[in-house]
C-alpha cells in the first residue's frame, strides 16, 4: 500500500498567555492511497491542529516538529516556496464545516471555483468558464449556468458545501482533508454530500482524511479510523476493528454514545468528567482520571502501543498480558461476539452499521 502522508511524531504546541498548550503529542499517522481515514474524538482533542499543520494552516503561534511529516516524498517541514503552491492547496486540498464563512459573500460562487484553480491565469476567459461549469454539474448542483452567477447567500447550505467542495476538487488534488463537512447540515443533506465524497473519491481516486465526532458518519465513510483523546492517538484500527473489536475504553466510550440503530430511544451513555487541560503533561495516562477501568499503572506511566493485527493499534495497559481479566462493558461485549461472527465468515456483509 502506497503512503500519500506520513506523521512520525508529530507535535504541534502553541504559545497562549498563559503558557505552552501541547495539542499534538506526538502523533504517527499514515494515510493510504485511496482510503478514507475518520479522524474522531471530542472537541478539543487535537483533531483539526493535527490535519492542519498538513496544510500550513497552523495559527502563528504554533510550533510544530516531527520526526517526519510526508506528503509522498516530499518533506512537509522543510518546503520551499514553490513546493509550497504546488501542494497545499492544490494537491493536499480542504473542506471545512461552515461554507458560509468558508465562501466570499460579495463575490458570485463561479468566480470563487475558478480563482481557486492553481494556474487559473494562464487559463482564457471561455476555457475557464467551461472548467468551472463542467465542475459544478459533477458535484451535483443542476443548472450550473444559474449556479455560477450566483452569490452564496443565494445558495442552500448543501449546495454551499458543494460548491466548497468543487472548488476543492478543481485542481484534482490527490489529498482531501474534510474537517467536520457535514456536522452543520441536517440529516438528509448530510447523508447527500457524504455519497458525494465517496463518488469523488472513487472517480478521482482521492485519498481523504475525515474530521468528525460523530461514529454514525465514521461507519457510513471511514475505511480506517483513528481515535484521538488529549493530543494522541489512543486506537487505531480498521473501521471494522473500531466498531467490532475496539480495546481502549475511551472507544468503548465514544460507541456507547451512538444511538443504537435497534433502540434509537435508549438513554445513552455519556463518558463521566471532562478531558484534561492541554496546558499540562501528566505523569500517566492523561485518560486514567475519567477511566472506569484505570489501574494503578495508569496514573504512574503513559501506555505504550500494543499491536493487535497489522492495522490494530491501541494504546492501553488494559492490552498489557499481566493486567487481571476485565470485563468490558455488556455493548461493547456484543460487537466483539459480531467481531467473531464476521471473522469466522457469517456474519459478512462489508457495510459497517453503528
Ligand atoms: N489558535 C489557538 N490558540 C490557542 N489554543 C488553540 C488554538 N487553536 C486550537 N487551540 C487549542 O488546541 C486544542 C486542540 O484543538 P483542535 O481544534 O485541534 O481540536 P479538535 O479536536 O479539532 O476540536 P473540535 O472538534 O472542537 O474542532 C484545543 O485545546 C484548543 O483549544
Amino acid at each position: 500500500m502506497v503512503k500519500v502522508i506520513e506523521a512520525k511524531k508529530l507535535q504541534v504546541t502553541i504559545q497562549t498567555n498563559e503558557g505552552p498548550l501541547y495539542a499534538v503529542r506526538g502523533v504517527d499517522l499514515d494515510l493510504f492511497q485511496g482510503e478514507t481515514l475518520a479522524l474522531v474524538g471530542e472537541s478539543g482533542s487535537g483533531k483539526s491542529i493535527a490535519t492542519h499543520s498538513l496544510m500550513g494552516l497552523l495559527p502563528k503561534n504554533a510550533k510544530v516538529t516531527a520526526d517526519k511529516l510526508a506528503f509522498g516524498k516530499t518533506d512537509l517541514l522543510n518546503l520551499t516556496k514553490s513546493q509550497e503552491q504546488q501542494i497545499r492547496g492544490a494537491k493536499i486540498s480542504m473542506i471545512f464545516q461552515d461554507p458560509l464563512s468558508a465562501l466570499n459573500p460579495t463575490m458570485r460562487v463561479g468566480k470563487q471555483i475558478a480563482e481557486a484553480l492553481t494556474h487559473h491565469q494562464h487559463i482564457s476567459h471561455h476555457e475557464l468558464k467551461q472548467r468551472v461549469l463542467r465542475q459544478i454539474k459533477d458535484v451535483g448542483i443542476p443548472n450550473p449556468s444559474q449556479t455560477y452567477r450566483k452569490y452564496p447567500h443565494q445558495l442552500s447550505g448543501g449546495q454551499r458545501q458543494r460548491i466548497l467542495i468543487a472548488m476543492a476538487l478543481i485542481d484534482h488534488p490527490e489529498v482531501l482533508i474534510a474537517d467536520e463537512p457535514t456536522t452543520a447540515l441536517d440529516v438528509t443533506i448530510q447523508a447527500q454530500i457524504l455519497q458525494l465524497l465517496k463518488q469523488q473519491k472513487q472517480k478521482y481516486g482521492l485519498s481523504m482524511i475525515f474530521i468528525t465526532h460523530d461514529m454514525g458518519v465514521v461507519a457510513a465513510i471511514a475505511d480506517r479510523v483513528a481515535v484521538m483523546y488529549a493530543g494522541e492517538i489512543i486506537e487505531v484500527g480498521t473501521a471494522e476493528e473500531i466498531f467490532y473489536h475496539p480495546q481502549h475504553p475511551y472507544t468503548w466510550g465514544l460507541l456507547e454514545a451512538v444511538p443504537s440503530e435497534q433502540n434509537p430511544d435508549e438513554k445513552l451513555f455519556t463518558l463521566p468528567g471532562t478531558p484534561p487541560d492541554l496546558k499540562t503533561i501528566s505523569k500517566g495516562d492523561p485518560f486514567a482520571p475519567r477511566n472506569p477501568y484505570a489501574l494503578d499503572i495508569d496514573f504512574e506511566q503513559k501506555p505504550p502501543v500494543f499491536q493487535l493485527s497489522d492495522t490494530h493499534f491501541v494504546k492501553s495497559w488494559l492490552l498489557d498480558k499481566r493486567t487481571p481479566a476485565y470485563t468490558p462493558p455488556e455493548t461493547i461485549q456484543k460487537r466483539w461476539q459480531t467481531f467473531k461472527a464476521r471473522q469466522r465468515g457469517r456474519l459478512n456483509e462489508a457495510s459497517i452499521s453503528v
